[in-house]
């Protein structure tokens, strides 16, 4: 466990959780509760690491006018706090989970503006840094002023200094860095996939058209780790394929689910477990964080009960 492991987080967010019952568009609904909880896809994953028993650090771009929130979490939580403070506010964003559909509905903002300056601040910091650590998870949107091959150049940057490089993002940031080379894991889901790639939204067969394309991408990228939602998740590697399964549960939000989902993949592979015992904890932290409300994950207890649920089907391919 004594790796440590950096979390990058461009476009953090407060996330304000609605609990709402039944909720339905085009109507009045009426909410049970409400709850703001430090979030963003880094700040999550870094959260349930550390639950998790790792070394943790974050780095990023935050709001002055807002951090206290941050700040205390990354006190509470243990989480070594390199960000790159910025004027104004970090953004909010509105989570509505309904526990009677178990359905959540997401509205993100786009986030603060970022200047050439910051961005110099942050490649000069994370270039500092990188060599202190075994692996780095970059995730989440960029924020506006922040190029699309940015992702790309903190990966370049970290595989010089050795580490393990995993990223979680979307639309245009995805593809060029898949370009790069850099990268070792991806971990998209199938729409993040079929909004980059035009053989996925075409497809009549999207499952083979999905087994067709991570073919592709593995001349790119090492790992593919495709999360299917409640049916689970699919590893794609060089020679083998891995499926997971998904445990039944009563979900309450989704909303950091596939944050909890690479922090568990990403702390497995950092500790040397094998690839298959790995994609089991990652969907066994999933379905910890599923029976919760509320982002942040410094509720995420290492979820051991859900290990034995979740099956696992390795496939061998020829070279
Ligand atoms: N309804 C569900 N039941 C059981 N497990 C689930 C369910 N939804 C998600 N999971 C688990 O969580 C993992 C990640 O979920 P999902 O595929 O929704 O990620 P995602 O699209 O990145 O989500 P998000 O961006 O909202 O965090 C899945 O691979 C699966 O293991
Ligand atoms: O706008 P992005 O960066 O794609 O996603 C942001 C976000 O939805 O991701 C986390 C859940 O994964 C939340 O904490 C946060 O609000």
């Amino acid at each position: 466990m004594s790796k440590k492991i950096l979390t990058v987080t461009l476009n953090p967010a407060i996330d304000y959780t609605v609990i709402v019952p039944g909720f339905a568009v085009d109507s009045v609904n009426r909410a049970e509760s409400g709850r703001r909880d430090p979030g963003g896809k880094g700040i999550n994953v870094a959260t349930a690491l550390s639950r998790g028993g790792f070394d943790v650090a974050v780095t990023g771009f935050l709001g002055k006018e807002n951090a206290l929130i941050f700040r205390d979490h990354f006190t509470k939580n243990s989480l070594e706090d390199h960000f790159v403070y910025v004027e104004g506010s970090t953004r909010e964003g509105i989570k509505i989970a309904d526990p009677e559909g178990e359905i959540t509905t997401d509205i993100n903002f786009p986030g603060f503006m970022i200047e050439k300056k910051q961005i110099d601040e942050l490649l000069d910091k994370f270039g500092k840094l990188a060599s202190g650590f075994h692996s780095v998870i970059l995730s989440g949107s960029l924020p506006p002023g922040v190029p699309d091959s940015f992702y790309g150049d903190l990966a370049k940057i970290a595989r010089e200094a050795g580490c393990f490089v995993a990223l979680d993002t979307s639309r245009m940031a995805l593809k060029a860095a898949v370009e790069t080379g850099a990268i070792n894991l991806i971990k998209p889901n199938i729409d993040e996939l079929a909004e980059i790639y035009e053989e996925i939204r075409q497809a009549t067969d999207r499952p083979r058209a999905v087994d067709a394309l991570s073919l592709k991408l593995l001349e790119k990228v090492d790992m593919i780790a495709l999360s299917l939602g409640e049916e689970g998740s699919r590893l794609y590697g060089r020679g083998y394929t891995i499926d997971a399964s998904a445990p039944a549960i009563k979900v309450k939000s989704t909303v950091g689910a596939g944050d909890t989902f690479l922090a568990g993949f990403a702390g497995a592979l950092a500790s040397g477990l094998e690839k298959g015992d790995a994609l089991k904890q990652a969907a066994s932290w999933a379905a910890s964080k599923l029976t919760m409300y509320g982002s942040g994950l410094s509720e995420v207890q290492p979820p051991a009960s859900f290990l034995d649920k979740i099956k696992i089907k390795i496939e061998q391919r020829g070279a």
